[in-house]
């Protein structure tokens, strides 16, 4: 059965491209456009774009929906999937909040949207001076970010737990005569290699004991039905700024 809303999807030949585009064709929605770098992006016929991509580009997405949602009196839903954004480039982003419906998340799992709340309990509930917390990732060895932008959502929430400015807490990169772990930092680690799909952890280590909470995906059609429920929610909403947090109302 063909469904009413039609999709535009952003990097179309991409590994999550392909993924969204797949799960739309078997759940019989229309896809008025398949569109890379390169191509003119046309979104006349399009009520969202689903978009795994870059920063970079997404931005530049973002400019043609603002404009084509101007064009048309009503808002574009864009579904940003793309990570490993800089300050400036989020703050690029910002600016058009205003005109686009856009829902932007570094994973768009109900598991680790889920495990985001876990993760926000117990850092509130374990003191620092006694539980270190370290976020560990792996993932595939074409991916070009890191710490992935889940990993960057679960240090996020470990800190929003706590209390404490993330930027200041975290610790991505230990190499040498690192001294001893501070107190109250958040550590990243980062593993690449194969073609792992995603695999998340949080630990909080105590000196007697420690607790483990973590996340495998097993296929990317699980992110792109994410994302697709994102549009769903996204299409007829005003502009503004959402996460998955807000889709699958875990955020009040
Ligand atoms: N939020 C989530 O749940 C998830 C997020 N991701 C993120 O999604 C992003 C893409 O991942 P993945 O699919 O594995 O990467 P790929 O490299 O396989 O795909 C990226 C695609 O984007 C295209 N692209 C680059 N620039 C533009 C542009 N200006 N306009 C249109 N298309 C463009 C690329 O085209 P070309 O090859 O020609 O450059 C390529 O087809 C990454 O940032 C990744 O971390 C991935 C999985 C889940
Ligand atoms: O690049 C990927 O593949 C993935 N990227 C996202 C991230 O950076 O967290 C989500 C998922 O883990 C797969």
């Amino acid at each position: 059965m063909t469904q009413t809303l039609r999709f535009a999807v952003a990097g179309a030949r991409g590994r999550m491209g392909q993924a969204v585009l797949k799960v739309l064709t078997e759940r019989g929605f229309e896809v008025a456009l398949a569109f890379d770098k390169g191509d003119v992006i046309d979104l006349s016929g399009a009520d969202a774009v689903i978009d795994f991509t870059t920063p970079y580009a997404s931005i530049d997405i973002a400019h043609a929906c603002a404009d084509e949602g101007e064009a048309r009196g009503k808002p574009l839903a864009h579904i940003i999937g793309s990570t490993g954004w800089m300050p400036a480039e989020e703050q690029s982003l910002k600016t058009l909040t205003d005109r686009v419906t856009i829902v932007r998340a570094g994973n768009f799992s109900l598991g680790v949207n889920m495990l985001m709340g876990l993760v926000k309990q117990a850092a509130a509930k374990l003191p620092a001076e006694d539980w270190d917390i370290e976020v560990l990732e792996a993932h595939h060895k074409r991916k070009v970010d890191a710490p992935s932008g889940t990993a960057l959502m679960l240090g996020q929430a470990a800190a929003i737990g706590r209390e404490v400015d993330l930027g200041e807490a975290k610790v991505a990169a230990r190499d040498g005569l690192t001294g001893q772990r501070v107190d109250g930092t958040i550590g990243f680690s980062v593993i690449r290699g194969g073609g792992v799909i995603g695999e998340h952890s949080v630990l909080f280590a105590s000196e007697d004991e420690i607790i483990t909470l973590s996340h495998s995906a097993r296929d990317r059609t699980l992110f792109a039905r994410g994302a697709i429920e994102a549009a769903l929610w996204a299409v007829g909403k005003s502009a503004g700024a959402y996460d998955m947090q807000d889709v699958l109302g875990f955020n009040g």
